[in-house]
């Protein structure tokens, strides 16, 4: 039992998704599945049919074998009008003499990405009516396919998420590729499985490795699913759809196990050994996830499952969970959905039909941290490097991916090797004179094609390429500590870079797996500059006599990853310095002169790498508060020669949350006025994914109109009477709240300004006479 605990982790909650599109009264009036008719429901039943799209085709064989495929391009989601046909395929195959078995599959080598996503904000919105309770789950999955008297055999390639996974477990068996994603990540969407992955999952791979894909929405392999039960067998895409056919009629005649999932219980654990792992999985999601309710309501569903029988599992689903798609959790995770999808739609530049050119070999330049974590991202997608030097670590490869990984690197000490790379990557320290070397260096030695990209995350990049002739190819790329990991990428563009070079870009972003974000040019681009704020806040407030711990806490309860202290002490004070005089530099009255950090720095305290900073680091990253950092609190108090606020003392964490974030906010709106963001959206990305800022809150922007434009206006008001100019409202948010327009709307409502900075961003990017230079085939 031990081991099946201990074996169960959760990650964190950003990774923990979760409800489903189900809800209304309980049917008590069930009816047995022989004699329960197999035509299509009244519409009132099946919901509003005209939003919802796709279907299934079906095909009889000689072999005596139905086929029925999803067809609802591109992921073949599950629409409601792609249930019912499935259902009525289904009922057909039943009654027809000619059918032996059935087999389901996908159209396009995708078996299914699951329930229809964009039908749920019609459902949230009112405008789509949903299906009545257990209509799809108990009357179509369980008790017409599942029970009925013909097997039903899954044929999985590409994805069976979600709904897709649920619909193959309710069939008799499933083949599927080695490389076929399998999982029900519907927690990531704040929704639990709907269509009885709670209940059959658990006895189909056990209870502890199912907690952990629900919870974590962690899909899994062809290859790992056979090896934990879940699919019986693997094929290649070319052999999948005949064997599953055989292995249907197989079935028919006896020659291998006839299955119902929902009520297997060779896997299941003995009721105090599941219930042991079902209370340290509530425990860890509690602690690691203490803002949400859904993934506890997915452990209750599975519990009642396994205490009660999966058929009171399946209603406990829907009883319990009504509320979850109607939540500000699920909204503002499908907006994170959508967002992040929505990144890669970039005006200006992939919407003027312009192809990705192949880049086959990159060079970085800088084996440094970022450097290096830069080369190990790449080389984990297979791109070969040439590499001053690399600290490629072996973590937690195989060794055979790690030797084929660290083939691909190869260590240079010139520019001699660099003529046939197509993209160089410079992440050499943030000195403007040494990068302005490095690029009139690559331009003489790299080919009139090469990409040139700079990891800079603050300087200008015009400044950067000053001193060279190829403007259109430089670039920012600009990844976030530790780069093989975080999965943000800002690419920055100036008035100079050619479209192409920033599809470029885009391509290579999605191969090594990252989420890229395109903004605009200025010191700090648009996640350093809009998080500045957030250290900057908090030092001010220390001065005014608040507890650093406290504002510590009140934004990591809010469900940030750490406080702005403690960020401090893990980025380095030697980087946040540097960093602070960037910004003094450009925007001074914005910035407060803390003497705090330069300090604690004359003192050698310099955050978690001497083991002292605001906190103080005994065991490994453990940080405990460290009560001498009050003597540095004093002095800085004193030579800032403010009092104690009295009143800021009193301030609830949630009040203490939003003065440190309406400061955000207000950087933010400034980020999107001037152009630099050209939707609201990505400035949500760039805070979830850049900053770790709550993806249930839904991202710094979609939180900021969740509160208000006037709301959030008016406390900077009243707060930059109180402490001065540094909390004044920008004109964009001025305007907003003045006008009742929510922050979001970009551009369309943006102010005049705005707009025609972002108007000329775009003129100039496709009328780039120079991106003709870039944009030839090699
Ligand atoms: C009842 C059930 O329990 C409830 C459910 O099933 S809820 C749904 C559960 N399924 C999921 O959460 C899967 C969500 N989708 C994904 O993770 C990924 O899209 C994927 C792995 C399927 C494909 O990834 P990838 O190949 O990178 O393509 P990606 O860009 O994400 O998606 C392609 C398009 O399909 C759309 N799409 C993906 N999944 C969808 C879904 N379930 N419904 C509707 N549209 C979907 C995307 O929005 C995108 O549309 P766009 O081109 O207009 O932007």
């Amino acid at each position: 039992m031990v081991t099946a605990v201990s074996r169960y982790k959760l990650r964190s909650e950003l990774d923990i998704a979760c409800k489903l599109p189900i809800h209304s009264e309980r049917d008590s009036g069930r009816d047995d599945v022989s004699t329960r008719s197999l035509e299509p429901p009244p519409e009132r039943a099946a919901g509003a049919m005209a939003a919802t799209k796709g279907r299934t085709q079906m095909e009889v064989g000689v072999d005596g074998v139905a086929v029925i495929t999803v067809c609802n391009p591109p992921v073949n989601s599950l629409s409601v009008d792609v249930l019912l046909s499935l259902r009525e395929n289904y009922g057909e195959a039943l009654r027809r003499n000619d059918v032996k078995a059935i087999v389901v599959t996908g159209k396009g080598g995708k078996f299914s990405g699951g329930f229809d996503i964009t039908s749920f904000g019609g459902v949230q919105g009112g405008k789509i009516e949903q299906p009545k309770v257990g209509y799809i789950s108990i009357d179509i999955l369980t008790d017409t396919l599942e029970a009925a008297t013909k097997p039903l055999v899954a044929a999985i390639d590409g994805l069976a998420l979600g709904g897709g996974l649920e619909v193959a477990m309710a069939c008799h068996a499933r083949i599927s590729t080695p490389t076929a994603q399998l999982g029900l990540p519907e927690l990531q969407l704040g929704i639990i499985p709907g269509f009885g992955g709670t209940q059959r999952l658990p006895r189909l791979v056990e209870l502890t490795k199912s907690l952990e894909m629900m919870l974590l929405s962690k899909p899994i392999k062809g290859e790992e699913a056979h090896q934990l039960g879940l699919v019986d067998s693997l094929l290649s895409s070319d052999d999948l759809v005949h064997t599953a056919r055989r292995w249907a009629l197989d079935i028919c005649e006896l020659k291998r196990p006839w299955i119902k999932s929902l009520y297997k219980t060779d896997k299941l654990e003995p009721l105090g050994e599941a219930r042991e792992i079902l209370k340290f999985a509530r425990a860890q999601a509690r602690r690691q996830a203490a803002n949400l309710e859904h993934p506890l309501v997915c452990i209750d569903a599975i519990e009642e499952g396994i205490v009660s029988g999966p058929r009171a599992g399946l209603w406990k689903v829907f009883n319990s969970t009504c509320g979850l798609l109607f939540s500000d959790t699920c909204k503002n995770l499908l907006h994170v959905f959508f967002s992040q999808r929505a990144t890669s739609k970039v005006p200006g530049a992939t919407d003027l039909g312009l192809t990705p050119r192949k880049i086959t070999k990159v060079a970085i330049l800088g084996g440094g941290l970022m450097g290096s974590g830069i080369a190990t991202a790449m080389i984990l997608s297979n791109y070969p490097v040439l590499l001053k030097e690399s600290r490629v670590r072996k973590g937690k490869m195989t060794e055979e991916r790690y030797e084929k990984a660290l083939s691909l690197v190869t260590g240079v000490l010139d520019y001699e090797r660099f003529k046939d790379v197509d993209l160089v990557i410079e992440a050499v320290i943030e000195n403007v004179k040494l990068k302005q070397q490095i690029f009139a260096d690559l331009e003489k030695y790299c080919h009139s094609h090469c990409v040139l990209a700079t990891n800079t995350s603050t300087i200008d990049l015009n400044l950067i390429g000053e001193k060279t002739k190829s403007k259109d190819r430089i670039v920012g790329a600009h990844f976030f500590s530790p780069a093989h990991v975080m999965r943000l990428l800002e690419i920055v563009r100036t008035q100079h870079t050619s479209p192409q070079v920033v599809v470029d870009l885009l391509d290579v972003g999605n191969k090594i797996k990252k989420t890229p974000i395109v903004v605009g040019n200025c010191t700090g681009f648009a996640v350093n500059r809009m998080f500045f704020p957030y250290t900057q806040s908090a030092l001010l407030f220390v001065d005014l006599g608040m507890d650093v711990y406290k504002i510590d806490r009140a934004c990591t309860k809010f469900g940030m990853p750490m406080g702005p202290f403690r960020l401090a002490d893990l980025v380095g004070f030697g980087v946040a310095v540097a960093t602070g005089m960037q910004y003094l530099e450009n925007f001074q009255e914005r910035v407060y002169k803390s003497m705090l950090i330069p300090l604690m720095m004359e003192d050698k305290r310099t955050g978690e790498a001497s083991r002292k900073g605001f906190y103080k680091y005994e065991d490994k990253r453990k940080a405990t508060p460290d009560p001498e950092i009050m003597e540095y609190i004093e002095k800085s108090r004193s030579m800032a020669g403010v009092k104690p606020d009295t009143e800021l003392l009193k301030l609830s964490e949630k009040d203490i949350v939003s003065m440190v974030f309406f400061l955000v906010i207000n950087e933010a709106c400034r980020v999107l006025d001037e152009g630099i963001a050209v939707k609201a959206s990505d400035l949500d990305i760039a805070s979830i994914f850049g900053m770790g800022f709550p993806p249930y809150r839904g991202g710094i922007m979609f939180w900021a109109d969740f509160i208000g434009a006037k709301y959030i206006h008016d406390k900077l008001e009243e707060w930059a009477k109180r402490y001065g100019d540094f909390f004044k409202p920008c004109s964009y948010l001025a305007e907003r709240a003045a006008k009742g327009i929510p922050l979001t709307r970009f551009p369309s409502s943006a102010s005049a300004s705005g707009r025609l900075r972002l108007l000329a961003l775009c003129l100039r990017l496709c009328a780039s006479p120079s991106s003709s230079h870039v944009s030839g085939e090699r």
